[in-house]
C-alpha cells in the first residue's frame, strides 16, 4: 500500500475536556485520504507492516511545528465578505437594513459571484480551515458559484442558498413557491457537482425572514434529501422580542415547530436564550455556533458558553463572517477566550474558557456541530485526514520564539498570536491544499 506519514508534534482533542499530545508521534495516512494508524514514533515500524505499506512518503515536523486537525468554521457568510471590517456602527437588525441585504443582493452579478467567492475559499483556507458551513444568498446560480469555488480549491464545505420570504428589502426577497423551487433546484444543481465534501445546506435566514409554512416545507426537503440545516438564533435582543411579537413563542420553540431543531442542525450565536430554550436545545441535539467577534462588533451581547454546555448542549466556532471581521476561527478562538473573560468580570465563581476549550470547540466540537463527527475533528483512525501544519518559527510573524516550548505552549502560541503566516500545510481528506 503507498501512503504517506507525518512524525513529530502531534496534538489532537478526544472530547471535551481532553487534549491529545504526542510529543514524537505518527500519523499514517492511506492514498484514500483516511487515517490508518496513529501513535508514538517507536511504533511506526510494526504499524507499516503491520499495514502492508511498502511506499510512503515521510514529512518530518521541524522542532516548532505541531500537526492539528484542521479548523472547521461552523458560521460564514460568504457573499459578505466585501463588507468584512466595515459598518459595525449599527446593531443586528439596522446593520442587515443599511450593510448587508444590499451587498449581498448584487450576487445576482455571476462575475462578482465567482470572484469574491474564490477569494473567500482560498482565504480561509489560508488561515486552516479545512471544513466551512457557508450561507451564501438568495440566488441558487450564485450560491453554485460558491459550491464550484470550494470544490476548485478542496475545501471540505456545505453550501446553502439562503431563504427569504419576508421582511426583507422589496427586491431581495423571494415568494414561498420561488423560496422552495429554487432550494430544490440548488440542492440538484450541488449534488450534481458529484463532490463528496460539498453538500448542500437547508439555510433559512432566520425566524424573522421565513414564513412559518416555508420553514416547514424546508425541515420536510431537509428530511428527504438528508441533509444538515443552518440559521441563526437569538443573536440580538430587539431580534428576540420582534421574534417573540410575531409568533407569540420562544425563538427556539419557532424553530422547534417548523422541525428545524435536529441533531445535525447548528444555529448561529443563542446569546439570550432562556433555560427552557436551551432545555430544547439539548433534547433536539442541536448545536450552538458561537461567534464571539461578531457579537462584539454587533453589540449583540457576550454568549455564555459554559452555561450551553452545561445544558449538555454542543458549542463550535464560527467566524461570522462580515458580522464578524476576521475570516480566521484561530482569531475566533482567540476572540472566545477575550469574550468569557469579559464574562467572567460579571460574573461571580465563572469560570473563563481555556485554549483547550477554544481548540475543541474549534475541532472536534465543530465537527460534532455539522454531525461529522465520524469524519473529521480529530485524529482517530479511520477518519479523514483533514489537517494543519502549524509552524510558530516564521520569521516575521507576530509569535516570535525566543525560548523553547513545549507542544502544548506551541498551541497557546497559535491561539494567541498566530495567523495565516504559521499555517504552513493543509490537508483535506488527506490532499495538500495549501502548500
Ligand atoms: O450575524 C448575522 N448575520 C446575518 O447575515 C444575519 N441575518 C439574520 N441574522 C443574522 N445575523
Ligand atoms: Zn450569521
Amino acid at each position: 500500500m503507498e501512503g504517506r506519514v507525518i512524525l513529530g508534534q502531534i496534538i489532537h482533542c478526544i472530547n471535551l475536556n481532553t487534549l491529545s499530545v504526542l510529543d514524537n508521534g505518527f500519523v499514517l495516512i492511506g492514498i484514500d485520504g483516511k487515517i490508518k494508524a496513529t501513535g508514538n514514533a517507536s511504533d511506526l515500524e510494526s504499524a507499516k507492516k503491520q499495514l502492508n505499506f511498502t511506499r510512503l512518503e515521510t514529512i518530518t515536523l521541524k522542532k516548532k511545528q505541531i500537526l492539528l486537525p484542521g479548523f472547521i468554521d461552523t458560521h460564514i457568510h460568504a457573499p459578505q465578505y466585501p463588507n468584512a471590517g466595515l459598518g459595525y456602527d449599527k446593531p443586528l437588525l439596522e446593520w442587515l437594513d443599511s450593510y448587508t441585504y444590499k451587498l449581498e443582493k448584487k450576487y445576482k452579478d455571476l462575475e462578482l459571484s465567482k470572484k469574491v467567492y474564490d477569494a473567500v475559499v482560498r482565504k480561509t483556507l489560508d488561515y486552516g480551515t479545512t471544513t466551512a458551513c457557508y450561507f451564501a444568498s438568495l440566488y441558487d446560480d450564485s450560491s453554485l458559484i460558491l459550491a464550484n469555488s470550494v470544490t476548485k480549491f478542496g475545501q471540505r464545505a456545505f453550501v446553502g442558498k439562503v431563504n427569504m420570504t419576508k421582511l426583507a428589502p422589496s427586491d431581495y426577497v423571494e415568494t414561498a413557491q420561488e423560496s422552495i423551487d429554487n432550494t430544490l433546484k440548488f440542492i440538484r444543481n450541488v449534488r450534481a457537482i458529484n463532490n463528496p465534501l460539498v453538500q448542500p445546506i437547508i439555510t433559512p435566514r432566520f425566524a424573522l425572514s421565513v414564513d412559518m409554512d416555508v420553514m416547514k416545507k424546508l425541515s420536510l426537503i431537509a428530511k428527504e434529501y438528508n441533509l444538515n440545516i443552518q440559521t441563526h438564533i437569538s443573536e440580538n435582543k430587539d431580534e428576540v422580542k420582534m421574534v417573540h411579537e410575531t409568533y407569540n413563542d420562544l425563538y427556539a420553540s419557532v424553530y422547534h415547530t417548523a422541525n428545524l431543531l435536529t441533531p445535525r442542525t447548528v444555529l448561529a450565536h443563542g446569546i439570550h436564550l432562556s433555560e427552557d430554550e436551551m432545555k430544547l436545545l439539548h433534547k433536539t441535539g442541536t448545536s450552538i455556533s458561537h461567534c464571539p467577534e461578531s457579537n462584539v462588533y454587533l453589540s449583540s451581547g457576550i454568549c455564555d458558553v459554559r452555561k450551553l454546555w452545561e445544558h449538555g448542549i454542543n458549542v463550535a466556532l464560527g467566524t461570522d463572517v462580515s458580522g464578524g471581521a476576521s475570516p480566521s476561527i484561530i482569531n475566533a478562538m482567540r476572540s472566545a477566550i477575550s469574550a468569557s473573560t469579559n464574562l467572567s468580570f460579571t460574573k461571580s465563581k465563572y469560570t473563563k474558557l481555556t485554549y483547550v476549550d477554544v481548540f475543541y470547540m474549534a475541532t472536534l466540537g465543530g465537527a460534532k456541530a455539522l454531525a461529522l463527527d465520524n469524519e473529521i475533528g480529530n485524529f482517530e483512525v479511520g477518519k479523514s485526514f483533514d489537517a494543519v501544519i502549524v509552524d510558530l518559527d516564521i520569521e516575521h510573524s507576530s509569535a516570535d520564539l525566543l525560548s523553547e516550548c513545549t507542544p502544548q505552549e506551541l498551541l497557546q502560541k497559535l491561539v494567541f498570536l498566530g495567523d495565516d503566516r504559521n499555517v504552513v500545510k493543509v490537508f483535506v481528506n488527506g490532499k495538500i491544499v495549501k502548500d
